[in-house]
């Protein structure tokens, strides 16, 4: 058996983040103890196998931590999974009581994380054992409950060292990402922060002002919501507290981008108004529309790759126990591997329908199979 890649991990903060991380290192056979302010979610976090709990338990609002600093600890790495107002209290206090750790978080924003730890750990040691990090997968839920070891399996980490971070700090940072399944991604804290605020917090803001308008909508006519309205207002889901936290850390790059989409919502709103006045309205609102598509088309798919390597093959499912286990059964049999995999579930049916992401190299073969074994293929 190859050896874990890390002695010990200590992961502090054991809520939806923590615990996927902490369960996804457990996969790698890493020893992995867990500290929360709240000790439900701990007890939870321990009883799902992410780890065991750190004794004795973390004292809050001390940048010295509990306890005098054991050298001898094995401790090679702590990660810190709380929300972002706390966490630059937290990363201080675990470099002051891991001495000879790396230390990293998991929080959206990275510029006020750094700036918060500074403040709070300038009078302590280590502030060079400090290297950002953010996973580009989530959920909209919170809490251990919801956590996956699986979460970040091809996803994209950002890995965000400061300019005195040391190289080995960053190296841990960059294991951790690939221990987990992700791959690592270094930026500068404020070229994450630029970034995230299209890629993350921009969909976000949208998600939840769309979603906002289903609040005074006739019941009669939210029973025609397909899958176009679930996928833009999922997110919308996500806990008001946290993204509070979030976008206010990072408010003027968000800022920014709402008013530059608020332009282009005004812009199809009048060309939808101005219809009747000529083609030109309606060829802008088509530029529009165009743009769209050309922006969708640059995200890179699963493991950064070109979504147009995966195609998609839908096939009906009936509405009956064991059938999508069977499914994919006879799509392995077939030796093609599914990379991605979307459930269309329509209430007053008994069927769904199920879309199989597949390498464009293996339709054929996939098609084959399908019809050999009798599956309705629509399309
Ligand atoms: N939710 C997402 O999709 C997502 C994705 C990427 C990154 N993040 C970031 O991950 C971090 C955690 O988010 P989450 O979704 O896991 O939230 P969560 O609410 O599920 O978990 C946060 C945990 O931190 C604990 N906690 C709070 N203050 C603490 C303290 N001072 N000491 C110890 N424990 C404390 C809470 O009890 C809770 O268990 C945030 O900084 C967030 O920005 C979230
Ligand atoms: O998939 C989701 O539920 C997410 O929203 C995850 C998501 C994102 O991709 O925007 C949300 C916030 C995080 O900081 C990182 C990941």
């Amino acid at each position: 058996m190859t050896e874990p890649p890390f002695r010990r991990v200590v992961v502090i903060g054991a809520g939806l983040m923590g615990t996927s991380v902490a369960l996804a290192l457990r996969r790698s056979g890493v020893e992995v103890l867990l500290e929360d302010a709240d000790p439900g979610n701990l007890r939870v976090a321990v009883s799902l196998g992410a780890g065991v709990p750190v004794t004795p338990p973390v004292s809050s609002g001390d940048a010295t931590g509990g306890g005098p600093a054991d050298l001898s600890d094995p401790t090679d790495l702590v990660v810190v999974g709380v929300p972002p107002a706390a966490l630059g209290t937290v990363i201080a206090e675990a470099l002051a009581r891991f001495p000879a750790a790396a230390v990293t978080d998991v929080g959206s924003v990275k510029a006020a994380a750094l700036a918060d730890t500074r403040a709070h750990a300038s009078a302590g040691p280590g502030l060079d054992r400090y290297v950002g990090g953010h996973p580009m997968a989530g959920s909209e839920q919170s809490g251990p409950l919801a956590a996956r070891a699986d979460l970040f399996d091809g996803r994209a980490w950002a890995v965000t060292p400061h300019v005195d971070s040391r190289p080995d700090a960053v190296a841990a940072v960059d294991q951790l990402a690939r221990t987990c399944g992700a791959f690592p991604v270094q930026l500068s804290p404020g070229e994450h922060d630029e970034a995230v605020a299209l890629v993350s917090h921009l969909p976000q803001v949208a998600s939840t002002v769309v979603a906002g308008l289903l609040t005074t909508a006739a019941e009669g006519h939210l029973v025609l919501a397909g899958q176009g309205l679930r996928d833009v207002t999922r997110i919308a889901g996500g806990d008001p507290e946290l993204w509070t936290q979030i976008l206010s850390a990072n408010a003027e790059p968000v800022a920014r981008l709402l008013h530059e989409a608020a332009d282009n919502l005004h812009r199809v709103a009048h060309n939808l108004e101005k219809r009747d006045a000529g083609e030109a309205g309606l060829a802008d609102l088509r530029n529009s529309l165009e743009r769209g598509a050309t922006g969708v088309r640059r995200l890179p798919g699963k493991h950064g790759a070109r979504p147009e390597a995966f195609s998609p093959v839908p096939v009906l499912l009936p509405d009956r126990p064991g059938e999508l286990a069977r499914l994919f059964a006879d799509v392995g049999a077939a030796g093609v591997n599914i990379e991605d995999v979307r459930i269309d579930h329509s209430p007053n049916t008994p069927a769904g329908l199920v879309e199989l992401w597949v390498h464009q190299d293996t339709v054929p073969a996939l098609l084959e199979a399908l019809a050999h074994h009798g599956w309705d293929v629509h399309g």
